[in-house]
């Protein structure tokens, strides 16, 4: 007999937009119709509707104003995960094409950096399965964009979250994954004044639910993870060295990759998992991400509207290390290839493991007004600047990554400054927007 397939939950894992299920629906109709029975019954049901209409209205208002900053996977009833025609597609996806290649399950696949590091890994012959629940932080689209690219590939992403344990032990239990790149998260420092529970449910609850999957598993698989260079926080020795002070975060954001780092340790120390953790330096890159700076302001430059330019304190111009992804992805796939094994099996753990973590940055700041005018230069227009000085909102005056211990452990050596990197992404953008005559959705 077939083994039937799991639905996603009609109430998605990720809380919020709650879909009202009609229950007892033709129950309901037999005792309308025994009771519909004279006028005067009528006008008291009438009445009795009214007064439930009004009170589910408000219970509806107040669910929403506790939950209108959540942002959730769109609810798609079809997606259905298990049966034999979707294992199929997962273990084909999963098919290894290479000598001692690697078996990657990449959650946050339909995102930035997972579909770029997803089609690396690919491309070399590993086998991968992509993870990931196309919230709606930024447009979807952009992300089904993503997807289709993977598809095109054979690289199937599953539609879920890595809150879902169902989804894992299925996954787990259809392949025997060797590494995890784990880079599904709540991404973007500012945004987590405004919707902080977002961040606690991907960057932790789902992180942990991820480990004790890996943690179970049998063999246990490596992971790397993506960190953040926001971890440094207020620290001021530049450059940022892995021995560096973190635990002064400036961000809810900070906070919740800090502590990933120190999650990710104790499931090494107690269940033996091979750990690695990568600080990434505020990526950027063709298929990037609408909400980050270098991304809006190109949407807004084009259009002519006006950007908002963040100032320290004392006038002092903010500067970001920003990082190619193509660097990001040599990074991540180096680390996947050093990892080390994990040494547990089932929960339990057979020896010491590594633990690692490493700065994936350019080693070279530029100011957001020197990237604003590079910009500038490749859209052929002048942006209208609104410079304002910014305190509390999470940022950090400046970003600079030591990266002598990826160099030497990683053979990581990033190439790309920033002029060329944003004039790949400009090109990149305006084949997809502009030639494509995709509409941008505003940021
Ligand atoms: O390095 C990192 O770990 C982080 O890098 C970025 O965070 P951020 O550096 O703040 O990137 P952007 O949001 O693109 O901002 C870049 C710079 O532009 C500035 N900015 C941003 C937005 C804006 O409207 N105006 C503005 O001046 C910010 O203050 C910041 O200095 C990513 O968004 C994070 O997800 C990532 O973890």
């Amino acid at each position: 007999m077939p083994p039937s397939p799991l639905e996603e939950d009609i109430f998605p894992s990720t809380p919020g937009k709650i879909k009202i299920e009609r229950t007892h629906h033709h129950t309901m109709n037999r005792s309308f119709h025994r009771c519909f029975t004279s006028t005067t019954t009528m006008f008291l049901w009438a009445l009795l509707l009214i007064a439930l209409t009004a009170s589910y209205l408000s219970i509806q208002s107040f669910v929403d104003s506790g939950t209108r900053f959540l942002h959730h996977p769109i609810p798609r009833d079809h997606v259905i995960i298990g049966g034999p025609h979707w294992e199929k597609k997962i273990r084909a996806s999963a098919q290894v094409h290479r000598v001692h290649g690697l078996s990657v399950l990449v959650t946050g696949a339909a995102g930035f950096v997972g579909s770029h590091v997803a089609l690396a890994l690919k491309k070399r012959g590993d086998g991968v399965v992509g993870l990931d629940n196309f919230n709606d932080y930024y447009d979807p689209s952009l992300k089904h964009a993503r997807r289709a690219l993977l598809d095109g590939h054979n690289i199937f992403v599953v539609e879920g979250d890595i809150n879902n344990e169902r989804i894992l032990v299925k996954l787990f239990e259809v392949v025997p994954f060797t590494h995890v790149m784990h880079l599904a998260a709540q991404a973007g420092v500012r945004y987590a004044i405004e919707n902080p529970h977002s961040y606690v449910h991907s960057n932790i609850a789902g992180l942990v639910k991820l480990l004790e999957q890996c943690k179970s598993a049998d063999p246990q698989p490596a992971v790397v993870w993506a960190s953040s260079s926001s971890v440094y926080g207020l620290n001021d020795k530049a450059p940022f060295s892995e021995s560096d002070r973190t635990d002064r975060p400036a961000s809810l954001y900070a906070a919740t990759k800090k502590a990933g780092e120190a999650i990710t340790h104790s499931y090494n120390h107690i269940y033996g998992l091979s750990i690695t953790g990568l600080r990434f330096f505020t990526v950027y890159g063709p298929w990037g991400r609408p909400d980050m700076a270098y991304f809006s302001f190109t949407q807004n430059i084009r259009k002519g509207k006006r950007i908002t330019i963040y100032r320290g304190k004392n006038g002092v111009d903010l500067a970001r290390d920003f990082t190619y992804i193509d660097d990001i992805v040599k990074g991540c796939v180096a680390a996947l290839d050093t990892s080390g094994k994990s040494t547990g099996s089932g929960g339990k753990k057979k020896g010491a493991a590594p633990y690692r973590i490493f700065n994936l940055g350019n080693t070279q700041p530029v100011t957001v007004p020197t990237m604003v005018s590079i910009l500038e230069k490749y859209l052929k227009k002048k942006a209208k600047k609104h410079v304002v000085t910014m305190l509390g909102n999470g940022d950090v005056p400046f970003t600079h990554a030591n990266i002598s211990l990826a160099r030497r452990e990683l053979g990581y050596n990033p190439t790309t400054d920033l002029p060329t990197g944003l004039r790949k992404f400009v090109k990149w953008y305006e084949s997809y927007y502009v030639e494509d005559h995709r509409k941008p959705v505003k940021y």
